[in-house]
Parts: structure tokens; C-alpha cells; sequence
């Protein structure tokens, strides 16, 4: 039963266990309020037959003031478990997606989009928190509540209990079979609204570009489309959802005219007492009230299997796996035969084969969308090679753990991320723990002193979101720090030094070739000049090896390198 529940609301066991718990509780504050409504049949009896007997006056008194206590009890027990248990177990949730969505390959973030993750971790655990809190185990509560009422009253006179009761399985069946459609409204509704933030965040992202293009009026005009569409299928939604909650509170409230109607021919005929009649329209008149409060959410109830598959979709996605430990026979990076393609199936290497020692750096040069960042990111498991394989010092990295592999890397991409946060703090991201002198010297060597010393803070400046109050170039050195305080085996740099100028450029060219003595360097390069020194060049074309070797044996074989190089000449 725990497993069924935490399958089907995607909850920890505990939550499943707290779940559980709640219905309890729900049922028994159900049963709870039934209790007046015993007693005042019992003292309507009394009264009927001519007085309350002096004996029975405790008996009231002790049964209004049990009622009271189970009521108030009940009350506190449900708030605990449903309210309680369910905020604990939300922050579980986001904690495991969080958690998940770290262990989950990039293949995985080239399907889906940063609103709609945003939106899963946050509004898809909201939602659920919300239902799982105020709506689900209350209407579980108030269905059992009534089965129980149902087989006492059903002993008192079942005729009665029929005519009471015949609207739960009817309205029940409307809710039923209402769920498809909600599903269907909700999933569009979804869609629209991660539309919609795409949109914005789009819009806030391109700013800069749409104003130079004067493309802003026409981008908001698509944006507002987006909007329109997102009102329409939310008004959709809660015309759907009220298709089928009005008629089935409708029906349930029929049951106290079919009760008040049956009961008045029975008693007419003579084969209904009074009180039994009276009792009747007493429980109908409670019974209704939280299944009809339930039903009243009962889009959100359905559709919330929608919020679950969001969430369960990125629980249930393949982790990249792995040893977590890595012990490689030095860090020599060898591709064998690596065959690639990304989610739009289109290959990008094929049959790619080459060896960057240690020790050496190794310039993945070639045209424009040849491979060469997406050989650079396989080396790097940022995602798994299709065929052949990638080794490091003899170990196939689709075997380590994704973590464990990266601590033996310094990466320097071309599109830098800062943090907004001080200088000091964006380097020592490079490695947690570092001294101030250390970040301070790995600062000097990357060239970063000259630029933080003039910022109003120093080091301690908050560079802003992005690193938005420094210039290319400077946010490329403070890159450059980070992996030179990582100081790690293998140093992968996508085009490092390309917003530099040309004396900073030859000052960082210095301070990269202290960080790479002695390591496996694999740089992508667009400058000829900056591969000139290195050990071996690749040129990738096609997502092929057109050539490979050193500088002097490609310039002899007069191809495709010593064809950039001329032209790259000619410009300078
Ligand atoms: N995340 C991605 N999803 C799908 N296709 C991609 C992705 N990244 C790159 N590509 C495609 O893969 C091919 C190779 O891209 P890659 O960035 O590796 O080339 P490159 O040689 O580094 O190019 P450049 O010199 O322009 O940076 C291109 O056709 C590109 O469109």
C-alpha cells in the first residue's frame, strides 16, 4: 500500500507513510463531527417521548463534552498530518530534484528549458504541496467518512440510507470520468505558461540585441501572443473544470430533496418514524459538506497526476553513472574512433582518433561547426561519446562518476559564468578552500590585478549578475584564475585568451604556460598564432580528423592548417 502511494503521488516513503496518516486523520474528524449529530437524535428521541430522563442529562453532558474534545483533537491531529508532513516532505522534493538535475547528463538540458525546469522544481512541487496539503487526503477522508456512515445508516433504515445516498457513486462517476479532460486542459495550460516565461526570460536575456536590431516592438508582439494564448487556456481550464464540479455538487445536493421526499411517503404511509426522518435529514445535511468542498478543487485534484509526471520525468531520468573513484595511468586523453550526435540526431564527430599527451597541448583547430567544442565537452564527460570511446590515462571515462572525473579538470570556456558575488569569491570557486594569498596570487599570474585594483572594492567588489560590470576580457582572466588555482591534471580551454588585447594577451599566454607545465592541455583555438607553439594540432572538419601533427609537419604538408595559417597571415 506505501509503495502504491508513493508511486502514484511521487513521494518518499515517509511522505507516503505521513500521507497515509492524514487520510486517518481526515476520516477521523469526519466521524468526529458525525458525534452531534447522534446526540441530538438521541435527545430529539428523548424530547419527543416527553422529557429528558434526569439519568440521561449526564450522559449529554459527558457525550458534548467528548464530542468537543474528539473534534478539537481530530482537528489538531489533521492539521498535523496534513499541513506538517507535507511541507516537510515538499522540501524533501525540491532538495531530491535539485540533487537529480545535478546528476543528470547535458543531453538532458538540451530537451527541456530552463523555465520549464525552473517551473517543475518550483511550481510543480507548489502545486503538489498545495493539493497534497488542503485537497487529497481530505476528499479520501470525506469518501471513507461517508462508506462508514453510509453502512450506519444503511442499519437504520435502508431505504432512507438509499435515497441518501444513491448522489455519492453518481457525482463520484462524473469526477471520474471528468479526468481525462482535466488532464488534457492542464497539460495545455502548462505548456502556455512555460511559453510564457520562456518568453520573458528570452525577452530580459536579449535585450541588448533586440534594442540594436529594433526588434523589441515585434518580440513583444510575440510575447503578448504568448500571454493571450495563456489566458485563453486558463479560461479554458476553468471552464472544463466546471463542466463537470457544478453538475456533480448539483447531484450531491439533490440527495436532501430525494431524502426530504422518500422520508415524507414513508412517513405518510406510516412506515417511517419521525425521528428516524428527522436523524436523516441531520446526516444529509452534514455528510455533503466536505466531498461537495473537495469536488470544488477537483481540477487541480485531477490534473495534479500532470505535476507529478513533470517531476517524475526528471526523477526518473538516467543518471550518468560511474566509478566513484579514478585512478588512471597518467592523463593522456585518447579518442578512439568517437562517433557523436546530439538530440537532434545529426552527427557531429565521426571516427574521430587522437591522442593529447601530457605534457603537451594539443589545438583542436578547423572551420566554424567542424566539432571542435563538442570534442573538447565528450573529453570532459559532459556528455557520452555514441560509439568508439575517450580514455584518460587508460580509463574509459564512461565508467567514472561524472564528479569524480571533473575534479581532474580545469576548464576555461569561451562564454565565461561569474557569479554575482566579489572578485575574490568568483576565483576561489576554482577550489573551495583556497587562502586569500592563494586566490591573490593565482589572481596576479592570470593578469586580474591591474583591472580589480582599480574597482571600487578590490577584490571585494560584487562584479555584478554575469559579472555584468566587467569587460569581456577581464571576465576571461578572473576565468583563467579560477582554473589556474584548480590547478588540475588536464586543462581544457575553449578559445581562453580571445577577448584579450594583444599585451594582456601575451601576459595571460605567459601565465597559461606556468599552469601547463607538466599537464594534458587540450585548446581550442580560431588564432593560428596561438597554436603555433603547441605540440600537436587537430584540425576537425565535418566533424572529422582532416589532419593531424605537429606545427612543422602540417606547414610541410601544405593542407588545410598551413591554408588557415597563410590566410590568417594575409589578414594581420
Ligand atoms: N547543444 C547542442 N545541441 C545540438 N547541436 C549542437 C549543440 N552544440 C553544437 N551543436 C552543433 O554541433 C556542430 C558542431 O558544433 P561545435 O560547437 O562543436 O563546433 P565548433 O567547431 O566548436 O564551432 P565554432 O568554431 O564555431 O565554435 C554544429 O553543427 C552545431 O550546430
Amino acid at each position: 500500500m506505501i509503495k502504491r502511494i508513493m508511486k502514484k503521488f511521487a513521494l518518499s516513503e515517509r511522505g507516503a507513510k505521513g500521507f497515509l496518516w492524514a487520510v486517518i486523520a481526515c476520516t477521523a474528524e469526519g466521524l468526529a463531527l458525525m458525534i452531534p449529530v447522534s446526540l441530538l437524535y438521541y435527545l430529539t428521541d428523548d424530547l419527543l417521548k416527553g422529557a429528558v430522563p434526569s439519568s440521561h442529562y449526564y450522559l449529554y453532558g459527558f457525550g458534548i463534552a467528548a464530542a468537543l474534545a474528539l473534534i478539537i483533537l481530530t482537528n489538531f491531529w489533521k492539521y498535523n498530518a496534513t499541513y506538517f508532513s507535507t511541507y516537510r516532505e515538499s522540501g524533501i522534493k525540491r532538495v531530491r530534484l535539485a540533487e537529480k538535475l545535478r546528476k543528470l547528463p547535458l543531453s538532458f538540458f538540451g530537451k527541456k528549458d530552463l523555465a520549464d525546469l525552473t517551473n517543475t522544481i518550483m511550481g510543480d512541487v507548489q502545486v503538489t504541496e498545495q493539493m497534497m496539503s488542503h485537497y487529497v487526503p481530505q476528499f479520501y477522508g470525506s469518501v471513507i467518512t461517508v462508506c462508514i456512515v453510509s453502512i450506519g445508516i444503511f442499519v437504520f433504515d435502508w431505504r432512507m440510507a438509499l435515497a441518501a445516498l444513491w448522489v455519492f457513486p453518481v457525482s463520484l462517476v462524473i469526477v471520474g470520468f471528468s479526468k481525462k479532460a482535466q488532464n488534457y486542459f492542464t497539460r495545455k495550460q502548462n505548456l502556455a505558461s512555460v511559453a510564457v516565461q520562456d518568453g520573458i526570460q528570452e525577452n530580459l536575456d536579449t535585450l541588448r540585441d533586440l534594442k540594436s536590431n529594433n526588434a523589441e516592438k515585434k518580440y513583444l508582439e510575440g510575447l503578448n501572443q504568448k500571454i493571450r494564448n495563456m489566458e485563453s487556456r486558463q479560461i479554458k481550464s476553468e471552464l472544463g473544470s466546471a463542466m463537470f464540479v457544478v453538475p456533480a455538487q448539483m447531484i450531491l445536493k439533490l440527495g436532501i430533496a430525494t431524502v426530504a421526499l422518500v422520508g415524507g411517503m414513508l412517513l405518510v404511509n406510516g412506515t417511517l418514524s419521525l425521528i428516524t426522518f428527522f436523524m436523516f435529514l441531520l446526516v444529509v445535511s452534514r455528510v455533503y459538506e466536505p466531498l461537495s468542498g473537495a469536488m470544488q478543487n477537483l481540477a487541480a485534484m485531477n490534473s495534479l497526476q500532470v505535476n507529478i509526471d513533470r517531476m517524475n520525468e526528471i526523477e526518473n531520468y538516467e543518471e550518468q553513472g560511474g566509478e566513484r573513484t579514478f585512478c588512471p595511468k597518467g592523463y593522456d586523453i585518447e579518442f578512439k574512433n568517437v562517433g557523436f550526435a546530439y538530440n537532434t540526431g545529426e552527427t557531429v564527430l565521426d571516427g574521430v582518433s587522437f591522442t593529447a599527451k601530457q605534457g603537451g597541448v594539443t589545438a583542436l583547430i578547423g572551420e566554424s561547426g567542424g566539432g571542435k567544442s563538442t570534442a573538447a565537452k565528450l573529453a570532459a564527460r559532459f556528455w557520452d561519446v555514441d560509439r568508439g570511446k575517450i580514455t584518460v590515462g587508460g580509463v574509459d571515462i564512461k565508467t567514472v562518476e561524472p564528479e569524480e572525473l571533473l575534479k581532474a579538470y580545469s576548464i576555461v570556456f569561451q562564454d565565461v559564468t561569474l557569479f554575482n558575488n566579489s572578485v575574490m569569491e568568483n576565483i576561489r570557486i576554482g577550489r573551495n578552500g583556497a587562502t586569500d594569498e592563494e586566490v591573490l596570487r593565482v589572481a596576479r599570474e592570470a593578469q586580474c590585478d591591474e583591472f580589480v585594483n582599480k574597482l571600487p572594492d578590490g577584490y571585494a567588489t560584487v562584479i555584478g549578475e554575469n559579472g555584468s560590470m566587467l569587460s569581456g576580457g577581464e571576465r576571461q582572466r578572473i576565468s583563467i584564475a579560477r582554473a589556474m588555482l584548480k590547478d588540475a591534471p588536464i586543462v581544457i580551454m575553449d578559445e581562453a585568451t580571445a577577448s584579450l588585447d594583444a599585451e594582456n594577451e601575451s601576459e595571460v599566454q605567459r601565465a597559461l604556460s606556468a599552469l601547463i607545465a607538466n599537464k594534458t592541455v587540450l585548446i581550442i583555438a580560431h588564432r593560428m598564432r596561438t597554436v603555433d607553439g603547441a605540440e600537436k594540432i587537430v584540425v576537425l572538419q565535418g566533424g572529422k580528423v582532416a589532419e593531424q601533427g605537429t606545427p612543422q609537419e602540417l606547414k610541410k604538408k601544405n593542407g588545410i592548417y598551413a591554408r588557415m595559417l597563410a590566410l590568417q597571415s594575409e589578414r594581420s
